[in-house]
């Protein structure tokens, strides 16, 4: 390993959040913080890096960056580089070490704890015999309808399959193992359904300093139509969903991803001069949106920002970007 060569486990992590092995915001979040405790302790063995304070930093913030630059939508990436590189301190390599180990794993304890807390706020929301509809899949959206169930709350479940990578089938079968009844159906029959459902239920890839939620493609569609049939809709979001960069004015980046999850495999050609777009992401403007719960309870989107001030001050460090 060279001074700011990336370990092979922070590589193969990177590799897999690309290509959504890895995936999920809250997932992508543990993901990089333990990848970055793999880093330092490859980094603590080096020769390049072993007994030179600066280097092993210099490593570090590489790593970092190798992680950073991966998705570029999910802010609970770069939130959880923020939390472990700003805990990293020490005047040796050990010390340096053993301070991105602990914060990693206090990060990801914190993680569980959040989540945990979440699903209590969300599940106070839903009541015995309610039908949720679902997009996407969010673990902090299942927090919520777990801890409901928990609760001995009889939930029922509408899931949309959400296409183009139809992550909804792994909801479903989550769904099923909570004995959650659940009725599967396609991203048009949405709106046909939500006369049968009490509540939807999303998560949140970031959350905006205007309360704007960005979700899974389809998200700001199907909150607009829970409007219009007066169905509440929540966004369950840990507090790392929390996006500062928009406190200071920054929009949140859309990804766009490769066309071949949306044609068939070996159709490109036949298909020819025709343009295919795939977004993963949109926005759903906050008057459209009932509540976001966090672990530090449910707010109205208008009044998030109060919240992301008090965790995040005015806005972003950038600890991985060169001194
Ligand atoms: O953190 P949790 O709640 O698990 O997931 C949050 C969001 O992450 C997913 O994005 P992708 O599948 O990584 O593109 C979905 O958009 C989901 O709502």
């Amino acid at each position: 390993m060279t001074d700011t060569e990336p370990s092979p486990a922070v590589r193969e992590t990177a590799e897999s959040i690309a290509t959504m092995e890895i995936r999920g915001a809250a997932t992508i979040a543990s993901a990089a913080a333990e990848a970055l405790a793999d880093q330092a302790a490859a980094a603590a063995e080096a020769d390049a890096t072993a007994s030179d304070p600066e280097a092993f930093r210099a490593s570090m913030r590489a790593a970092a960056r190798t992680l950073r630059e991966t998705r570029p939508t999910a802010v609970s990436l770069p939130n959880a580089l923020r939390y472990v590189l700003q805990r990293m301190e020490g005047d040796s390599v050990d010390r340096l070490r053993r301070s991105v180990v602990d914060a990693s794993e206090a990060f990801v304890d914190q993680l569980d704890r959040a989540q945990e807390d979440l699903g209590q706020v969300g599940a106070n929301r839903l009541a015995d015999g309610d039908t949720v509809m679902t997009h996407c899949h969010s673990t902090d959206a299942l927090a919520c309808i777990e801890a409901a169930v928990e609760q001995g709350k009889s939930i029922s479940a509408v899931v949309k399959e959400t296409r183009p990578r139809q992550q909804g089938h792994i909801t479903a079968e989550a769904l099923r193992d909570m004995g959650v009844p659940v009725t599967l159906i396609v991203d048009s029959a949405a709106r046909r359904y939500l006369d049968e459902v009490d509540h939807v239920v999303v998560g949140a890839d970031s959350i905006a300093a205007d309360g704007g939620v960005i979700n899974k493609i389809g998200t700001s569609g199907l909150a607009v139509n829970a409007r219009e049939r007066g169905v509440p809709i929540m966004t369950a979001a840990q507090t790392i969903k929390l996006h500062p960069e928009t406190l200071t004015g920054h929009t949140v980046e859309i990804e766009m991803r490769s066309e071949e999850e949306v044609i068939e495999p070996g159709t490109r050609e036949a298909i020819g001069e025709i343009t295919v777009e795939n977004p993963a992401f949109d926005v759903t403007p906050p008057r459209y949106m009932d509540a976001i719960v966090t672990e530090h309870g449910q707010f109205p989107p208008e009044s998030i920002v109060t919240l992301m001030r008090e965790l995040f001050g005015e806005g972003a460090a950038e600890p991985w970007a060169e001194p």
